[in-house]
């Protein structure tokens, strides 16, 4: 009888949360992933609100976007100027921006994050979130390094909460990382997995480990990059070159760092760092601690370890 019952009750909860289809998203954290998911994603049909704390920052995206959907249409519709800017009209008409993530999470089927890397402030942001959402509404995350099972488990959603990591710049790179934690039913993974495919990208599926795959491998990459120009091996500039001609990369590990954002690089090292606090992999970078410092956070603040002005 104890087996009968919890079949019925695994067939009810799962029929409960059956696939949902993605079509209306909201999207926390309007800076360069933000802005780029709700960009591909409003590219492919989908509703998208994108939320900030800040309104200069979700003007700034929109404009963005404008600006990064005409280059693309310049080259895609070369010989259809007229369907070019149908598409982007179209497009932008399905952005709408918001600084109350609780005012607008009601109609969504997925809320995506891409806000500052800290598990406190992930946390904080779901748990008051889980409040207010739909049942059927999954969450996901990107984050780069944090664990979804921590994030998740601010919420009562844990079958309907998975990680969806895209790269930078998203409309460009092609994949997603779709993460399942143990508590991540089958249903919420496919629905995840089907809107990746939907905003045209290829999926691979990891499990909820620290890095997933690719940040895994690019970490102690970087990480050793960092401490080759601090002991002097090298100046930057070589490694750049070195790495771009030797292995082919479109960017060097510096060149990399500073369009990622050296505070993004500071918050996952500085994660993993108390996580492994005896590992000298994750050692501080005086370096990076002293560019941080001065507000030389990359690309997005006009310098980092180059100067973009
Ligand atoms: C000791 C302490 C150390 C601390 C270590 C911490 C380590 C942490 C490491 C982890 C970081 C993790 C971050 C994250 O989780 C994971 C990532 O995202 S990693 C980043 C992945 N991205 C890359 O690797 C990017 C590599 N670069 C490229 O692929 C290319 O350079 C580029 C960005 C695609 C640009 O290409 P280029 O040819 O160089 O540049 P162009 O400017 O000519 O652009 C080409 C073409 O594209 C159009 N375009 C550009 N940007 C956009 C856009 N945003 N939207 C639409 N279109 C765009 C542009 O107009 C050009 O079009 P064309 O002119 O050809 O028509
Ligand atoms: N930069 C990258 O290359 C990259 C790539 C993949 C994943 N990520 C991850 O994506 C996330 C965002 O990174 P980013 O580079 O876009 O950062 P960013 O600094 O460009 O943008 C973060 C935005 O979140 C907003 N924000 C912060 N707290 C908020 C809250 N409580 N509610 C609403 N908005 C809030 C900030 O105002 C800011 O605009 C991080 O978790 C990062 O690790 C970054």
């Amino acid at each position: 009888m104890a087996f009968f019952t919890h079949h019925v009750c695994r067939a009810l909860s799962s029929s409960a949360v059956r696939n949902v289809v993605i079509k209306h998203v909201t999207i926390i954290g309007g800076g360069q992933m933000g802005a780029g998911i709700a960009q591909v994603a409003a590219s492919t049909g989908h509703s998208v609100t994108l939320v900030d704390t800040n309104t200069d920052i979700l003007k700034a995206a929109v404009k963005g976007i404008e600006g990064n959907l005409k280059r693309m249409v310049k080259k895609k519709f070369a010989d259809k100027p007229e369907a070019g800017e149908e598409f982007i009209q179209k497009a932008l008409q399905n952005v709408s921006t918001s600084t109350d993530a609780g005012s607008v999470v009601q109609g969504s089927d997925l809320v995506l994050e891409a806000i500052v890397e800290n598990l406190k402030v992930k946390q904080d942001l779901f748990s008051g979130l889980d409040k207010l959402a739909p049942a059927h509404t999954i969450f996901a995350s990107n984050t780069s390094s944090l664990s979804i099972t921590d994030i998740a488990s601010s919420t009562n959603r844990l079958d309907r909460f998975g990680g969806l990591h895209f790269f930078n710049p998203v409309p460009l790179m092609r994949l997603v990382e779709v993460i399942a934690t143990s508590a991540t039913s089958q249903e919420t993974f496919d629905s995840l997995m089907n809107f990746s495919k939907m905003l045209g990208k290829t999926s691979v599926s990891c499990k909820d480990t620290p890095g997933f795959i690719v940040n895994r491998l690019l970490l102690p990459y970087i990480m050793e990059a960092f401490r080759m120009y601090e002991r002097g091996d090298g100046s930057k500039e070589d490694i750049d070159v070195a790495m771009k001609l030797g292995c082919g990369y479109p960017m060097g590990p510096f060149e990399l760092s500073d369009y990622v954002g050296l505070d993004t690089m500071k918050f996952i090292m500085d994660g993993w760092s108390a996580d492994n606090p005896d590992n000298p992999i994750f050692a501080q970078s005086e370096m990076l601690n002293k560019m941080i410092a001065e507000g030389k956070l990359g690309k997005k603040t006009g310098e980092g370890f180059y100067k973009y002005k």
